[in-house]
Order: structure tokens, then C-alpha cells, then sequence
């Protein structure tokens, strides 16, 4: 993962005995940085490796949709694909339970609730992109809360700038790399995956905490 031109260390690409990805341990390796206005962010280059086939069989298994926005009086088609998956529904594949429930307790201090929904959008390629937004429909618009994201596929960038106008940071997410936004980002802060010329697919789990959207 890189953020504000540093490059961070990237792990190899280790895939465990059966093919599957290994989660590595969470509580090495994070590192909060912390942000004007009681935002901060805490990143895990790495968490997962070996994530090809988790990547792989979420996108060919999940019943993407195409999304689409009011925006003044027409609707437009949202470029990317995304499945959401509420409180209490299955998620699509038991490892991102693990990761889910892996969150929960690593964070079981600073967020009691813990994460119980997940939101999955596709980038298919470099076009597909996400405005500038906050998570602020529900109580992150109110209050302190945490949005934890899972990167798989092609590496793309996560830019963060302040609500009222800023710098942006960008943070490069590999496959494998977990960011988590915590604090008051979501509602004085705001983030976007830019569009770029080219990028192959890139899978995002967002796990959010019971209210958050
Ligand atoms: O693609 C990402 O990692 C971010 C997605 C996002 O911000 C959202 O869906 O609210
Ligand atoms: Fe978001």
C-alpha cells in the first residue's frame, strides 16, 4: 500500500496449502495514522495473500447489479457493480465472515457493536469509479464510526480529502491491503476511487458497523 508517495512494504504473495488465501495476523502490521478533525485511518498492507481466488470466485458468484442515481432530474447508471449484504444475511463466501468476524474482535474495544454488514462493489476497468462521498447515510453523518475495506484485483487508489476542501491524501490499495476509516472521517472527510486510464478489475469489501451506510 502506498499513501502520500511512500511506499510501504508489500508481502509476497503467499498462498496457502489448499490454494486458499492466508489471513495474516491482524494486530502486527496495522498502523493508525491519524487525520485533521478526530479522523483517522489505520492500514494493513497485506492482510490477506494469496487472494486471487477469493477474487476470482467473487466475481463470477456474486449477483452484481448495476446501480443507478437520481442525480437533479435524471438517472444515471453508477460506473461500477455492487451487492450489498445486511445485518443478519449470509455473507457470499465463509472467508469474508472470517475477515468480518476477524474485524469485530480486533476492534472490540473501540467499537463494541462491531461489523455486520457488507457492502461489495466491482471497478471492472479504469472507468468505473466512485465520486467524492462520505458513508453518511444513518449515523456516520452523527457520530464516530468505522468503515473497514478489503482490496482485491488490480491495485486502484482510495483518496481522502477534508469535507470542507484540503489536500487529498491517496492511498494506493493492493490486493490483499485492508484500510479502515474510523473517527469522524466519514462525516468530516470525504473519499473517492478516482477513474484512470487503464486498470484491470478490482473487488472492494466495505464491512460496516450496525446503522452505517
Ligand atoms: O471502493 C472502495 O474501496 C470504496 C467504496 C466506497 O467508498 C463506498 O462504496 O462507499
Ligand atoms: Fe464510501
Amino acid at each position: 500500500m502506498t499513501y502520500a508517495g511512500i511506499q510501504e512494504s508489500l508481502f509476497d504473495a503467499a498462498v496457502g496449502e489448499a490454494g486458499e488465501p492466508v489471513v495474516q495476523p491482524l494486530g502486527s502490521g496495522i498502523r493508525r495514522r491519524r487525520l485533521e478533525h478526530g479522523a483517522w485511518v489505520d492500514l494493513r498492507p497485506g492482510w490477506l495473500t494469496g487472494a486471487t481466488p477469493l477474487f476470482e470466485r467473487l466475481t463470477a458468484t456474486v449477483p452484481w447489479r448495476a446501480e443507478r442515481r437520481r442525480m437533479y432530474d435524471v438517472t444515471l447508471p453508477v460506473p461500477r457493480l455492487t451487492a450489498h449484504y445486511p445485518d443478519g444475511h449470509r455473507l457470499p463466501d465463509p472467508l469474508l465472515t472470517r475477515l468480518r468476524d476477524e474485524l469485530s474482535a480486533h476492534y472490540a474495544r473501540e467499537l463494541p457493536e462491531g461489523f455486520v454488514s457488507a457492502g461489495l462493489c466491482l471497478y471492472r476497468d479504469g472507468r468505473d469509479s466512485v465520486a467524492w462521498h462520505g458513508d453518511r447515510i444513518g449515523r456516520g453523518a452523527r457520530q464516530d464510526t468505522m468503515v473497514a475495506i478489503v482490496s482485491l484485483g488490480a491495485p486502484r487508489q482510495l483518496s481522502l480529502r477534508p469535507r470542507g476542501g484540503g489536500e487529498s491524501l491517496r492511498f494506493t490499495m493492493s490486493g490483499g491491503d485492508l484500510l479502515v476509516m474510523g473517527g469522524s472521517c466519514q462525516r468530516t472527510w470525504d473519499h473517492a476511487v478516482p477513474k484512470v486510464p487503464a486498470s484491470g478489475p478490482r473487488l472492494s469489501i466495505q464491512f460496516r458497523p450496525p446503522g452505517v451506510l
